[in-house]
């Protein structure tokens, strides 16, 4: 790896969608073994930017490294997870049989797929909902059945795009506890949310807006560094300090 703590090492980043540079020159490290946030107003970038990380994204120029590979390079597919934020499960099977689905694609037959399906439901709290299909499932549920799919396969880098929208406080409150822990486990976790008092739950923040890097802190530093009262408002107080340049 190029520099064993980034799990994920961005340089000069551009990309273009439909025409438009949606981000433009970014530099940011996302250091291996954190919980990173990456936050921003809708439509400041972080999907883009995830969709570059995993390399489905087209027109990216810059250096983009992951796991010291290439974004997108073949030997990443198992190394990294994606969970976007369109359901990516199988309505029509259960909860089970989506897993085995990742699970086999994953390159897990047998015994082993077995087991990594239990651990995958046990880590998003879904037992008991095993044999159930997947549209009978509420909301929050399914959410975290796309979350589960992206785990069983032990991926080293976990992307999720929103992994919190729609989820109750307890809910929200467990899923950032199980980031934690699969972080406390060795993993990086680049997550991203609009939701700012999620922002204090990192260990690192990255703050997007209009495709440009407003801060790379914590979540201690960006209210100390702002004086402000909580995240949200510190947010604020960089976007309009960001806008007054
Ligand atoms: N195919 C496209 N052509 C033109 N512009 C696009 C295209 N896809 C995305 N964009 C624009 O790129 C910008 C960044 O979009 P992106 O989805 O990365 O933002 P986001 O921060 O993830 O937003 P949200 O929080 O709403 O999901 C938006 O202004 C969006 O309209």
């Amino acid at each position: 790896m190029a520099n064993n703590s980034a799990a994920v090492r961005v340089r000069g980043l551009r990309v273009v969608r439909g025409g438009t540079t949606i981000l433009e020159g970014l530099d940011l490290d996302v250091p291996a073994g954190q919980v990173v946030g990456l936050l921003g107003p809708s439509g400041s970038g972080k999907t883009t930017l995830m969709r570059a990380v995993v390399g489905v994204q087209a027109n990216v120029t810059g250096e983009l490294t992951v796991l010291g590979m290439p974004a997108g390079d073949a030997a990443l597919r198992h190394r990294v997870g994606y969970v976007t934020q369109a359901a990516s499960v199988y309505t029509d099977l259960s909860v089970v049989e989506n897993l085995r689905h990742f699970a086999v694609l994953a390159g897990l037959r047998g015994a082993a797929a077995t087991a990594a399906v239990a651990q995958a439901v046990d880590a998003v709290d879904l037992g008991g909902h095993e044999k159930q299909q997947v549209l009978s499932l509420s909301g929050g549920e399914r959410s975290r059945v796309s979350l589960a799919a992206a785990l069983v396969g032990d991926p080293e880098l976990l992307v999720l795009d929103e992994p919190t929208v729609g989820l109750d406080p307890v809910l929200r409150r467990d899923l950032w506890a199980m980031f934690h822990r699969l972080a406390g486990q060795g993993r990086t976790l680049l997550v991203s949310s609009h939701v700012m008092d999620e922002a204090t739950r990192c260990d690192r923040l990255l703050l997007l807006r209009q495709g440009v890097l407003v801060a790379d802190t914590t979540p201690a530093a960006l209210l100390a560094e702002t004086g402000a009262p909580d995240a949200e408002q510190a947010f604020l107080a960089l976007i309009d300090k960001a806008a007054a340049r």
